[in-house]
């Protein structure tokens, strides 16, 4: 029996839109419930989240046979971090502040196993072989893996014709913030230059042939970014939702 498939990679592969939420609560539950609202990925956010290996694998056992598929991201693009969620059944990586086509080959190595890449080979023991209920995994995972490198720099942008080579990069996320806050903009990803900068990296990851991702809550400004090139869109953070729903019903009542 071979690895699970990985549904979200072979739509990506397909050409086909992808919707997404962030999932920022750190908890298993509150991920379950978002699994339930329709959304093709959930990003679990190790980054900004207060996220661990133990609440990123409750979230991923809480997933399971839903329809969202879970996208993890890490803090950082460690190869030690890579294996631990690889075990513990993630498939779908995103990886912040990605500068060079060198950085992007090393995080393709990190998720393979020999001869393609380093992954070290002890799934036996984990969640993603099924604790060895799969025979073959560590046959067949890597063509499950699917790498989304974060774009978020000017660096990054300077790079991003040559990251868009790499053999292995599944898609290329446009992070808005960090990008704006790089060139000088820090919390104004909606200014002319940030959305000019933002808009000619989609174009050209799109023109590429890999998917293009961004993330706005904005509903118009993730249609423009769709109609730019973006092919997987996250429209949603959970806690933020939650917090505006809660804190307009409050208002309502408390002054009216
Ligand atoms: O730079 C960005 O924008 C992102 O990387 C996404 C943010 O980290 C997201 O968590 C909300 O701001």
């Amino acid at each position: 029996m071979p690895a699970p498939l990985n549904p979200f990679k072979a739509a990506l592969a397909r050409g086909e839109r992808q919707i997404g939420c962030w999932a920022a609560f750190a908890d298993a539950y509150a991920t379950e419930l978002l699994a339930t609202a329709g959304f093709d990925w959930l990003v679990i956010d190790g980054e900004h989240a207060p996220n661990d290996l133990p609440t990123i694998t409750r979230q991923l056992q809480a997933l399971h046979g839903y329809d969202s598929h879970a996208v993890v991201r890490l803090p950082m693009g460690e190869a030690w971090a890579i294996k631990q969620v690889l075990d513990a059944g993630a498939q779908t990586l995103l990886i912040p502040l990605v500068e060079s086509a060198e950085e992007a080959a090393t995080l393709v190595r990190a998720m393979r196993y020999p001869p393609d890449g380093i992954r070290g080979s002890g799934a036996a023991l984990a969640r993603a072989s099924g604790f060895s209920s799969i025979p073959d995994y560590t046959k067949t995972a890597n063509d499950q893996m699917c790498l989304l490198v974060q774009v978020e720099t000017v660096a990054g942008l300077d790079a991003l014709d040559d990251i868009l080579t790499v053999e292995g990069v599944d898609g290329v996320f446009i992070g808005p913030s960090d990008l704006a806050a790089d060139m000088g903009y820090l919390g104004a990803k909606s200014d002319a230059p940030v959305q000019d900068a933002i808009r000619d990296a989609l174009g050209r990851i799109a023109a590429s042939g890999k998917p293009a991702g961004c993330l706005s809550m904005d509903h118009d400004q993730a249609r423009q970014y769709v109609d730019w090139g973006a092919q997987f869109i996250a429209v949603g953070i959970d806690v933020l939702m939650l917090a505006q729903t809660a804190r307009a019903t409050a208002a309502r009542w408390r002054d009216g």
